[in-house]
């Protein structure tokens, strides 16, 4: 009876030890790098909107409840997904509800800077334009009031570091939150050369509205890089930087083509060989780590077997990011959280790894000067929570 007394407290300890280190993970202020707008949709809006179409006959409700639903999906089941989503979210107010909900969403666990993707879609039949597309997110995020939203480089806010808003609230401050947000333009693998090259095009003429980057992204295993490198060579010419998906498939050809490109920062890189590892690493290319994303999707075999241990204990730099929130219902917190509890970082690494994607985001200097403060401001008020002990 005692032994079994023991085990419960001991169980007991476990819960509450989880509980504690997962609203640590929410306190800390966090980067997001490597986030699709639309994989990050709440599952609740995305049964919303279906139910919607499914009453005015356009799909059949109960097909994609289970779609929606299922959980665990191979590759090309999230792919087929994705383009459910696109069918949902095809008028400029749905995706201006969805911007909104998702950088709501982040902020509510302490994202403190939020680069966020999305590939604009041209749909002739609802009179949608990328460009207009574009338009209707940054509406979605301007909405914003919960949070105050810093989208522009320009912003004045950005150099009233005094300002800046210590991101949890200890001691009754009631001063909202600031985010900084900035968008990524993505180029789907399905599209055209010349299609990829007018989105290079619309980031540039979007540079003052907060659009800062390219990605290229979509289904691995669909595309020719050959068709996406006079795009991505162009917004190389242009200064504009570059985040590529590398590495989802095992393609050797593309992979070594990727690598050889050396863009600003890679996302995934699962399927490298050791040559590729290697040049991976001597390359220092920051590397967007999405681990819930690369589990479920079979480019990690586990967590446990993740290349994030390779990369970090190499010193690799690196980012934890999410990829598709909603897809993989995961959240940013439950990222570190999970780092934490499968290679058991402590708090000090943790906030130190937090703190170590500032270098890699794309917004200027002036930024990531404020974003420093915010954390210098965090590391106090964290080390009040629970006496941490974060390394300087
Ligand atoms: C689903 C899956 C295999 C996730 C792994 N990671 C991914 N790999 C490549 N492209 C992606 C991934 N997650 C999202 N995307 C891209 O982001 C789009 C959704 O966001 P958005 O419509 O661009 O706003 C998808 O249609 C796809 O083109
Ligand atoms: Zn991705």
């Amino acid at each position: 009876m005692q032994g079994a007394a023991a085990m419960d407290t001991d169980m007991e300890r476990k819960v509450a030890a989880e509980k504690e280190m997962r609203e640590w993970c929410v306190a800390l202020p966090k980067v997001e790098l490597h986030a699709h707008l639309n994989g990050s949709v709440r599952n609740s809006t995305l049964l919303e909107l279906a139910k919607q179409l499914g009453d005015k006959g356009v799909i059949v409700f109960e097909d994609v409840k289970d779609v929606i639903m299922k959980d665990g999906r191979s590759l090309p089941e999230c792919f087929k997904l994705f383009d459910l989503f696109h069918i949902l979210t095809t008028d400029h107010d749905t995706v201006t509800r969805i911007a909104k909900e998702v950088l709501e969403d982040f902020a509510a666990e302490n994202v403190v800077y939020l680069e966020i993707r999305t590939t604009p879609k041209n749909n002739e039949a609802k009179g949608m334009t990328k460009r207009s597309y574009m338009n209707a997110v940054i509406k979605g995020l301007k909405a914003v009031d919960v949070v105050d939203v810093v989208l522009f480089d320009s912003d004045s806010r950005t150099n009233d570091t005094l300002n800046c808003n210590p991101t949890i609230e200890l001691d009754g401050d009631t001063k909202k939150k600031r985010i900084y947000v900035r968008l990524l333009l993505s180029i789907d693998r399905r599209e055209t050369t010349s299609a990829a090259l007018d989105t290079v095009n619309l980031a540039l003429e979007m540079k003052d509205q907060g659009v800062i980057g390219i990605d290229l992204s979509g289904n691995p295993v669909v595309g020719e890089w050959e068709t996406y490198l006079p795009a991505l060579q162009h917004a190389k010419e242009l200064g504009i930087p570059i985040t590529i998906h590398c590495g989802e498939v095992a393609n050797r050809k593309e992979i070594q083509a990727m690598l050889d490109f050396c863009p600003q920062r890679l996302g995934h890189v699962c399927c490298l060989n050791d040559a590729e590892w290697k040049k991976l690493k001597s390359s220092m290319i920051p590397v967007e780590i999405c681990l819930t994303s690369n589990v479920m999707t079979g480019g990690a075999p586990s967590l446990e077997l993740h290349h994030f241990a390779d990369l970090y204990n190499a010193k690799h730099p690196l980012s934890l990011c999410t990829d598709d929130c909603g897809l993989f219902s995961t959240s940013l917190s439950n990222e570190y959280y999970l780092v934490a509890a499968t290679f058991g970082l402590s708090k000090p690494e943790l906030f130190q790894l937090a703190q170590e994607a500032v270098q890699f985001i794309f917004a200027d200097e002036n930024v990531k000067k404020s974003l420093k403060e915010v954390f210098k401001h965090a590391e106090k008020r964290l080390t009040m929570l629970s006496e941490i002990g974060v390394p300087n």
